[in-house]
């Protein structure tokens, strides 16, 4: 059986694409991440630690997938908001300029793990203070990597992307599926 170790409805709705048949089990870690690990591998860091936990706890017949997805800017991650000042801050430093959004994910099986990052650039437009203040009123990037949704009103805020768009939603289905079925 496959089970995907993440409470994200848009991961469980794209693994449809490759996957007839998987559970969903998420996956609830403590989402520190050492010191010694590079900030952009920080992602996938946390999807092998978020799909062993899983695996190991039960589900080692079966294949496990782990995702992690971050936004990343002048060499520092943005996670998902605390609140809406902080929200404020990551949409004002996104305005106008060009991150990268890197999805890391693990699938434990077999005994083996196998994990990777896939990395796409996204380019915003300027920002106005009103036009932030009113995306946030939506509430729609509270529970958001960087404070945005690419995948709902927050695509108006992207003048474009270089890479897969679905890595920016939180799951490379191409990759992850020529990872899966080869
Ligand atoms: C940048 C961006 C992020 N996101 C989402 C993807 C992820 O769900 C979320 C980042 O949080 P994650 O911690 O990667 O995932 P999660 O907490 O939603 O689920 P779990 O840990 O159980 O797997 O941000 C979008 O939906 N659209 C976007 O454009």
């Amino acid at each position: 059986m496959i089970i995907l170790a993440s409470a994200s409805p848009r991961r469980q709705e794209l693994l449809k694409l490759i996957a007839e048949n998987f559970i969903v089990i998420p996956s609830d870690i403590d989402e520190g991440v050492p010191n010694n690990i590079e900030t952009e591998k920080s992602p996938e860091y946390l999807a092998v630690k978020k799909a062993k936990h899983i695996y190991e706890n039960g589900h080692r017949n079966d294949v496990v997938i782990g995702c992690d997805t971050g936004v990343f800017i002048d060499g520092k991650m943005l996670g998902k908001p605390k609140n809406k000042e902080d929200a404020k801050q990551m949409l004002t430093e996104l305005s106008g300029r060009k991150h990268k959004v890197i999805t890391g994910c693990c699938i434990c099986g077999n005994s083996k793990v196998n994990s990777f990052s896939q990395v796409t650039e996204v380019e915003f437009y300027e920002l106005t203070e009103e036009e932030i203040e009113s995306y946030i009123a939506t509430g729609e990037p509270m529970d958001k990597a960087g404070s945005y949704g690419i995948q709902g009103k927050g695509s108006l805020l992207v003048k474009g992307i270089v890479g897969d768009y679905f890595n920016v939603v939180g799951l490379p289905v191409a990759r992850l599926n020529k990872e899966l079925n080869g």
